[in-house]
Formats: C-alpha cells, structure tokens, sequence
C-alpha cells in the first residue's frame, strides 16, 4: 500500500496538499487541470521533490527522506528518457544496471523483453532510427525489466496517435499485471483514464483528491473537473 499522509509542499505560490491511500496493485489515473499540480505530486512520490511537511509510506514504511534511486519506483515520461547515443539493447539494459556490465544472463534476460515488447531484431539500431511507437515500447521493455513496484507515469504517450496510444496502454496493462506494480498516470485524456484505470485521481488546484471509481467521476464530474473535460 502506498500511503501519502498529509504531505504539503509549497513551490512559490503554489501549494499542493495529498493525503491519499492507493491500494497494491491499483491503477490510478490522475486527472486535472494545467498548472493544477500533477506532475508535482508525481515528483513527490518519486523522490524529486521533497514535502514540507507529511509523510511518504510505502507498505508501512517511511520513504518520505529516502533519495530516488533508491525508492521502489519507476518513471517514465513523454520524452521516454532514451539515450540517444546508445542503441536499443543499451536502453533496455540501464534498467537493469546504470552500468551496462550486463552478465551473460541479463542480456538474455534484455533480449527476452525485447521479443516480449516486439522489438526483437532490433537489438542494435539507435532511438532516433525508431518510429515514436517503437521508442515507447523501449521505454515500456526497461520498465518491465526494473520491476519495481510502483510505476509513475506523466502523460507517457501524449505524443502517440490514438490507435497507438491504444496498443501502448494495452502493453502496459500487460507489463503492469506481470510486474503486479501500483500504477500512477497523468493523463490529460479522458479516454485513458477509461481504458486503463479503475481508479482517478483528481487533482484541483493544488488538491489531491482520493482514488474514485474513473465511470463515476467522469459521468458527473465535480464543477472544476466539467469545467476542465469542457
Ligand atoms: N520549479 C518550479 N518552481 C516554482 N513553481 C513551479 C515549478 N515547477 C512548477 N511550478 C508550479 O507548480 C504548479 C503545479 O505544476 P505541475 O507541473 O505540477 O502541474 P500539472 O498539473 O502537472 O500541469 P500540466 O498538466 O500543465 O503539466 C504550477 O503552478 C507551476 O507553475
């Protein structure tokens, strides 16, 4: 279980308060408007910013000080965060050692999730000789291979057209089930929040809200949120 206990951050004028509990295993999507403090409450959990005030729990544990490397989470953004410079296999590869020093069994392991996520027979090509699809798929295969227990995810596939970004989220699904994470993803679409989460998480001016069931909130949404989804 993740607990988010009273946690309070100030960023200038902006203030973001959270006290929310998700579930192991829950898919939350969070949802709100521009500005209204997603992604900082993403950067909290992830270890990027740290709160004034409250407390970080994870299964009854305080993380709230412990440095992001060494948080049990995974993050992926819009841009993916692919090295250009290095190849498919490489990319892959960081996620299961900074290093690269893979032993003869993790670059097995490296080219079993490549098949998985199909990319296989393309070990060696670089990002940018990928197509958007693929390079998401990149991403997914070194989340997958890190397997940590809580996945953050900021509008990963904001970039992708809509039958793609449906294939993602699909994939995603998969790689959530077989790594059993708890999953948190901002998402400007009503339609993902749909397709991929029971669970949404509202966030109102500076407001995290508790999980509520994604049909209900979207069906009659509260004034901000109708406001937001126009
Ligand atoms: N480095 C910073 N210093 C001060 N304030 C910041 C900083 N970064 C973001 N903010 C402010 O924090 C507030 C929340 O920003 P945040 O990026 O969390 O919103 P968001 O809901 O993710 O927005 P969007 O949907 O546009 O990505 C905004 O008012 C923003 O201006």
């Amino acid at each position: 279980m993740l607990e988010l206990l009273d946690l309070r951050l100030t960023r200038e004028s902006f203030r973001l308060m959270a006290d929310l509990t998700v579930e192991p295993g829950a898919r939350i999507a969070v949802i709100g408007p521009s500005g209204s403090g997603k992604s900082t409450l993403l950067s909290m959990i992830g270890g990027f910013l740290t709160p004034d005030a409250g407390h970080v729990l994870w299964r009854g544990k305080d993380i709230t000080e412990t440095p992001p490397g060494q948080r049990p989470v995974s993050f992926l953004f819009q841009d993916q965060n692919l090295f250009p410079h290095l190849s498919v296999a490489q990319n892959i590869g960081l996620g299961l050692r900074p290093d690269l020093r893979l032993d003869a069994s993790q670059k097995r392991r490296v080219t079993q999730v490549m098949e998985q996520v199909g990319l296989g027979g393309m070990a060696r090509r670089r990002p940018a000789d990928l197509s958007g699809g693929q390079q998401s798929r990149v991403a997914l295969a070194r989340v997958l291979l890190r397997a940590r227990p809580i996945l953050l995810l900021d509008e990963p596939f904001a970039a992708l057209g809509p039958a793609l970004k449906a294939e993602m989220l699909r994939l995603l699904s998969t790689i959530a089930a077989e790594t059993q994470a708890t999953v948190l993803m901002v998402t400007h679409d009503p339609a993902d929040a749909r397709n991929f989460a029971p669970h949404t998480v509202l966030v109102d001016d500076g407001t995290v809200h508790q999980p509520a069931p994604t049909a209900e909130l979207l069906a009659s949404p509260p004034p901000s949120l109708r406001a937001y989804l126009g």
